[in-house]
């Protein structure tokens, strides 16, 4: 993948092409660049600002070596330079990853970059646009409201925009907030996802061009759009604690550097907790039934989910109750998959719940009756989600390719493993897809707590013994 960096000009580094250049190579991520314009500015004062010669900017656009996947456009000084971006993107071979962060006006005196409106100089690009990132204002110039489900239906409607909305909060927080929130929309999710940030104090400028730069940075590194602008927020909340020192290398590995991220369908809650496991490590085989359950009950595992996918309901309940009598019997930690209703009724341990599972459940009925919780994730997104919900465990998945489920496009592969395991430090990490005695080594060496499997055990053709054998290798590591 690579990336293509389209912004203006601006000498000392404080915003625009040079700022975003440097933001990208220290994210380990080289990027092409073009110059759409020229600016003169100080902190205080916009001197000059020009749009680069449309012919130059052809040419500079045909010149580049290889056809960028993702791009990053930052000030668009009128609408001769939109359009001619706009009639190189639809000569591509394959249609790039387009992130616009919409310039209105300097950073520095609040001028306008342009006597256009941003609507003019933006419309050719916008039907382009997979991530829109205007604040408030620019919201406002753009769609005539600051209110984020309309700011998108006016995009859509009047500028055949089909992308997702990112619109910061950072211009309209009062005196009295102590955090920003930015809004994510994305098209055909009817959620609101919240990004929270603590309110910086002083005034910064640039802020606009290094978050969508780290955010089409993300991308470029084969992130998912939402987890992409998880990160973008993160690098940003790095970048300035600890400016003007220059920051470690690749994504952030600290938590507090994060955004805390709710959805409105959840919204976090702070005095609610789930109990914490007894045992938070292990072999933890995923199985369907309670025979299963009882084949692996003396193998020395402490941990085991009932997935049960189709069944009738007196079929389900009947199996749910026979692996918690089971579970019980032999001091299981017995977690039921989805079916969180029965397993309050009949009495588990805990529930594993999936991202979708979470928008339906009663989460306060979980807790108040003392369950377990435990919740999927597959990238940054779902895991600081999960995270806010104050979980028993969290599963980050899939790790590699598996057989027993479609996990396409959720491959987290070993590298951001390790990464959400120090993310997560204080709630137990559950790994799960694709896990086997051949690869186990390396998902133990990122020092997750324990080792979910369905096939490792349930297709092995001597499952109590690998289930002994594998279980002992997770424990040996985590002591
Ligand atoms: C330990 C563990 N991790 C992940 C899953 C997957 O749960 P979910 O996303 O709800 O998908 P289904 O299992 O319901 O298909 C899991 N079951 N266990
Ligand atoms: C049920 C399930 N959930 C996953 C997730 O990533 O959420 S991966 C998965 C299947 C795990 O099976 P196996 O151990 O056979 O690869
Ligand atoms: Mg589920």
């Amino acid at each position: 993948m690579s990336l293509l960096i389209l912004s203006g000009f601006e000498a000392n580094g404080m915003a625009g092409l040079l700022a975003d250049d440097r933001l990208a190579n220290g994210l380990n991520i080289p990027a092409a660049a073009i110059a759409t314009g020229q600016t003169a500015q100080t902190a205080s004062a916009l001197m000059h600002a020009s749009a680069t010669d449309p012919n130059v900017m052809q040419q500079q656009l045909s010149s580049l070596n290889q056809p960028p996947s993702v791009i990053k456009i930052g000030a668009v000084f009128d609408v001769a330079t939109a359009q001619v971006i706009a009639n190189w993107l639809s000569t591509l071979p394959h249609r790039p990853t387009v992130v616009l962060d919409p310039v209105g006006l300097s950073s520095g005196d609040h001028r306008p970059l342009s006597t256009m409106t941003l609507g003019e100089r933006l419309a050719p690009l916008l039907p382009w646009v997979s991530l829109l990132t205007p604040n408030t204002d620019e919201a406002k110039a753009l769609a005539g409201t600051t209110e984020s489900v309309q700011i998108l239906r006016v995009l859509q409607a009047q500028y055949d925009f089909r992308g997702t909305l990112l619109l910061k909060g950072g211009h309209s927080v009062s005196e009295q907030d102590d955090v920003v929130t930015d809004e994510l929309l994305v098209p055909d999710d009817p959620r609101r996802w919240q990004l929270q940030q603590p309110k910086r104090l002083s005034k910064l400028r640039g802020t606009g061009c290094r978050l969508s730069t780290a955010i089409a940075c993300a991308l470029t590194d084969g992130y998912a759009l939402t987890d992409a602008c998880v990160l973008g927020s993160a690098v940003l909340h790095r970048y300035w604690r600890l400016a003007p020192k220059p920051t470690a290398p690749g994504w952030p590995d600290t938590l507090s550097d994060y955004p805390v991220v709710s959805t409105d369908t959840h919204p976090t809650s702070p005095d609610r907790t789930f109990p914490a496991l007894d045992w938070p490590s292990g072999l933890y085989p995923v199985v369907d039934s309670a025979q299963w359950v009882q084949r692996l009950a003396n193998t020395g595992i402490r941990t085991l989910q009932l997935r049960i996918k189709h069944a009738r309901s007196d079929v389900l309940s009947d199996q749910i109750r026979q692996a918690i009598e089971i579970a019980n019997a032999h001091q299981l930690q017995l977690f039921i998959n989805d079916h969180w209703q029965q397993a309050i009724e009949l009495g588990a341990y805990g529930v594993h719940l999936g991202q979708e599972d979470l928008d339906t459940a009663d989460l306060a009925a979980i807790a108040n009756a003392g369950l377990r919780l435990g919740i999927s994730t597959h990238g940054d997104t779902e895991l600081l989600r999960a995270l806010a919900l104050k979980p028993s465990y969290l599963a980050v998945g899939a790790v590699f390719p598996t057989q027993t489920k479609d996990m396409s496009g959720q491959i987290q592969g070993i590298g951001r493993l390790r990464r959400y395991v120090r993310l997560s430090k204080g709630t137990p990490v559950v790994a799960i897809g694709g896990i086997n005695v051949q690869n186990l080594a390396d998902v133990l060496d990122t020092n997750v707590d324990m080792v979910a499997v369905v096939s490792a055990v349930t297709a092995s053709t001597a499952p109590e013994r690998d289930a002994h054998l594998l279980n002992e290798r997770v424990m040996r590591c985590r002591h």
